[in-house]
């Protein structure tokens, strides 16, 4: 990764990211997914990404992770606004819950800490239940993911991206499997407990994204180009009111092909 001239960041956990002429092609496609890609991730702020299924949006937040597999070729730059590099800065939510099988809802949680550290400390177990219980999973501290449903098992993968603590988050997709009023009340709180973080969502939800987003992307096309969309008034959270039904109306228009323009 390349990194550019330090930027003064606010607070500590903060961290801005751009990326700069972004090509990407995978192995054995003649067209690329991006050409010239340019998008720049605002300190301690969020940003939600838009768009039709299939047009690049996975695989962009793979490339922050440093997740991308072997065979895809691609050029650019990263940049990060303290000149450091990003590797074990980042949370990454993927689509899948990746849920170890084997382990208890409390331990897929803080594996992450067994990892890196032998097993994870009384502080980050009680930080931990704490959160299970937050997402209303307080009951369920020691059911193997196989015993919860989808909307559980998400919410275990968003507790587990949250105990992190990373300057950076990405997020694909974190609240798709949830009923509309987990979804609102698990969108609050990460908004929350995420705030001074940078945030990365993806989401297929244009509500989701006027409620959460500092900055909202539309991606389209191919190759694959973002094209800035005006967020509603107010700060993210925000609660869904005239102007954020309308906004929506027009995303969803647009991303059916059928808006003229986005107001
Ligand atoms: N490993 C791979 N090898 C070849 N092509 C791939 C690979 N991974 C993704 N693609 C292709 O790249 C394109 C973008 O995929 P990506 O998963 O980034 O889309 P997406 O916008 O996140 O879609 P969705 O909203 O459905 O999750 C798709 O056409 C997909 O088929």
């Amino acid at each position: 990764m390349n990194t550019a001239k330090p930027s003064p960041d606010t607070q500590p956990h903060c961290l801005g990211v751009r990326v700069k002429q972004l090509t990407l092609s995978f192995s054995g496609q003649t067209a690329p997914l991006f050409s010239q890609l340019d998008l720049t991730l605002q300190a301690g702020e969020w940003h939600c990404i838009l768009g039709r299924s299939g047009c690049g949006k996975t695989t962009l937040l793979r490339l922050l992770a440093d997740l991308l597999p072997q065979d895809v070729a691609w050029q650019g730059e990263l940049f990060t606004s303290d000149a450091r590099s990003m590797s074990d800065r980042v949370a990454y939510m993927a689509q899948q819950d990746l849920l170890l099988p084997w382990l208890n809802v409390l331990d897929n949680v803080c594996f992450s800490f067994r990892l890196k550290q032998g097993k994870a400390s009384e502080a980050v177990q009680e930080r931990a239940i704490q959160l299970l219980q937050q997402v209303g999973l307080g009951e369920k501290l020691h059911a193997r993911p196989s015993q919860l449903s989808g909307g559980m098992r998400q919410r275990v993968a968003l507790v587990r991206t949250l105990i992190q603590d990373k300057p950076l988050v990405l997020m694909d997709e974190p609240f798709s499997a949830l009923d509309a009023v987990t979804r609102y009340k698990l969108q609050d709180l990460a908004a929350e407990l995420l705030a001074q973080r940078t945030v990365l969502l993806i989401t297929h939800d244009p509500q989701e994204a006027l409620r959460l987003g500092h900055h909202l992307f539309l991606m389209q096309g191919k190759p694959g180009r973002l094209t800035r969309l005006s967020v509603p008034e107010g700060t993210p959270p925000r609660a869904i009111n005239a102007e954020l039904a309308v906004k929506q109306q027009a995303i969803i228009e647009q991303l059916s092909g059928l808006g003229e323009r986005y107001v």
